[in-house]
């Protein structure tokens, strides 16, 4: 249905805030003025006008219809059998944004002195120079901070486009609090120098606010990470049991919220990937099980697992940027008993986030995928971990398996029965000199009509850390965001979270972990809209369906909204 932009300024507060005010036209509403742009500023806030959406000092909430096609197929008759439900959705959104904390394991490595040296670059507006000139700081690659939301149209017809960041509050990263682990004792200013992403003239501006920060010890069990990991192990908590290890990372933790008097404290792993830990009854498949593995000191419990296990029984989210199985069963069970958010697996940040475009543009053609090989290689530590076969493996499955919904989506092209699909290979190697600049080359070969075949070879430097750095912004945003989200429906008046399996996040992740006996999505703007719709549906504000039938047909006068 047809919004109109309405701006008015309302003195409130310490600054100006204009109201966009989208009404939502009825019989007897007057049109009103249109905005007189298309773009509405970030520093504008938006109010759903209507019965729908009720405003308080303390909460937004709104009512949602949501609408489902339930199918039935009969093979006797060849009949598909669709029935129409619709499920009410009452959601509430606490409009207080937490004070929040993230703490990155593996604060010391690229992505972490990267998005630390970012933030700190954004709040303190830190410019340099470059021999094409004065470089500005900016959060370029965020889905929060650096994209738009279609809202409607104005009177004139034109498109109204709102920040992504403006259609609920949420938190600003100049205002996360940065902290962290890593197993080397190098400061941050000395981590982003060896990470040799950042100009030098940025560093030097960096220099003295970075110094100052300093990973805590961590957790180093050797046979986890690459052996060629060893000689950066000289950052540890004193050798202990896996017991010890848990309560001091959970000790860690409360002691960062309480200093700096957090609200909200997220644990964000984006330390080296690990090997896959084996999923074994009686040793991680339920929350007892996994609890009673680290109190018996059992060799299989990985780094990883404790960090989770540390956030969840303090109640923090927890969010895997890597591609190993951290988040087995137990941890799972875990997370669920105690109603904490855990998010995975492996960013999704620049040659697999292209795949998930590319496959959902060739099959959803009906062009015939038949061959994909992504070849990569990179210089950073990153890429040194992953020389190791066995974490390479953790990294060659979140990889490979980003086409399977697209694939096993089109039964027409490829054959169920024979668990057709195309060839798959990805090659990742250690080029030292590149460092963090990671060149990515890619080759699909479609099948297309009456068997002609189309190539597209594509080359991609994915610069690593500067492409994954939003998306552990992003990660943050989102997660507090949803920690402030609850529902109630037309057959429970409890209030309850999302399921603790934060899905919502898939878009910015390679192997997006679901709950359980859920579709995996992996297309990426089947992810995007999956975020902008429920966001949408939170605020009050009817999703973009595309059709644009206002300019396709003769609107018909709007109808009152009945619940
Ligand atoms: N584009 C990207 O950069 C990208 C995309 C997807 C996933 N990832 C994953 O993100 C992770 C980090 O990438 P990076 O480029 O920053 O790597 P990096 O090697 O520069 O940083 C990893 C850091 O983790 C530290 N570390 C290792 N084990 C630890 C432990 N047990 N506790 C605390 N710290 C530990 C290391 O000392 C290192 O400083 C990797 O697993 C990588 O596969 C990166
Ligand atoms: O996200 P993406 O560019 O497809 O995948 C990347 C890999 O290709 C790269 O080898 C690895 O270093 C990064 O951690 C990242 O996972």
């Amino acid at each position: 249905m047809p919004a109109n932009g309405h701006v008015s300024t309302i003195q409130s507060n310490s600054k100006s805030t204009a109201i966009v005010e989208v009404n939502i036209l009825s019989e007897d509403d007057q049109t009103i003025n249109p905005a007189d742009h298309d773009g509405v500023p970030s520093d504008y806030s938006i109010q759903v006008t209507g019965r729908n959406t009720i405003y308080s000092n303390e909460f937004i909430e709104s009512k949602y219809i949501y609408e489902m096609n339930h199918c039935e197929i009969d093979h006797q008759t060849k009949q598909v059998k669709i029935i129409p439900r619709k499920y009410q959705y009452n959601f509430r959104t606490k409009r207080q944004v937490q004070r929040t904390g993230v703490m990155l394991v593996g604060w010391g490595g690229n992505n972490g002195s990267t998005v630390t040296g970012a933030i700190i670059a954004n709040r303190d507006q830190i410019t340099w120079m470059r021999k094409e000139g004065e470089q500005y700081p900016n959060y370029y690659g965020s889905l929060t901070q650096s994209t738009t939301i279609r809202l409607g149209s104005n009177n004139e017809g034109k498109e109204v486009h709102i920040p992504f960041n403006t259609i609920l509050p949420m938190l600003h990263p100049n205002d996360i609090v940065i902290g962290g682990w890593d197993i080397n004792e190098a400061n941050l200013y000395e981590a982003m120098e060896r990470a040799c992403v950042f100009d030098y003239a940025l560093q030097e501006k960096l220099k003295s606010k970075m110094l100052q920060l300093k990973p805590l010890p961590s957790i180093y069990y050797s046979d986890f990470i690459a052996a060629n990991q060893e000689d950066r192990a000289n950052n540890l908590i004193s050798k202990g049991t896996k017991q010890n290890d848990l309560e001091h990372i959970r000790n860690d933790i409360r002691t960062f919220k309480k200093i700096h008097n957090l609200e909200q404290v997220i644990i964000l792993w984006t330390a080296n990937t690990e090997r896959y830990v084996d999923v074994l009854s009686g040793l991680n498949t339920t929350g007892e099980e996994l609890l009673q593995s680290i109190a018996n000191n059992e060799d299989e419990i990985s780094p990883s697992n404790i960090f989770a296990c540390a956030a969840i029984l303090e109640n923090c989210p927890y969010i895997n940027g890597s591609p190993q199985n951290t988040l087995v069963p137990g941890i799972i069970d875990l997370a669920e008993k105690n109603h904490v958010f855990i998010g995975g697996d492996d960013f999704k940040s620049g040659q697999t986030k292209l795949k998930s475009v590319l496959v959902d543009f060739l099959v959803s053609a009906g062009l015939k995928l038949q061959s994909i090989v992504s070849y990569n290689h990179l210089g950073n530590n990153d890429g040194k971990n992953l020389s190791a076969p066995q974490q390479f493996r953790s990294k060659e499955i979140s990889k490979s398996n980003v086409v399977d919904d697209m694939v096993g989506a089109n039964h027409l092209l490829y054959n169920k029965k024979i668990n057709e699909h195309p060839d798959h290979v990805v090659v990742i190697k250690y080029v030292p000199f590149v460092k963090d600049s990671k060149r990515a080359m890619d080759e699909y070969i479609s099948s297309i009509f009456m068997n002609g075949l189309n190539t597209i070879v594509i080359h991609n430097t994915c610069e690593d850390s500067l492409l994954a750095s939003p998306l552990i912004i992003d990660l943050v945003i989102l997660t507090e965001l949803m920690t402030r989200i609850t529902y109630t429906t037309n057959d429970n008046d409890q209030y309850q979270t999302f399921e603790s399996v934060l899905s919502i996040l898939s878009y910015l992740l390679k192997a997006p972990m679901v709950p359980s006996g859920t579709p995996v999505i992996n297309a990426l703007f089947k992810q995007h809209r999956c975020i902008t719709n429920i966001l949408s549906a939170c605020a009050g504000i009817a999703m973009d369906t595309d059709m644009l039938l206002e300019h396709k047909t003769k609107l018909p006068k709007p109808m009152k909204i009945q619940f």
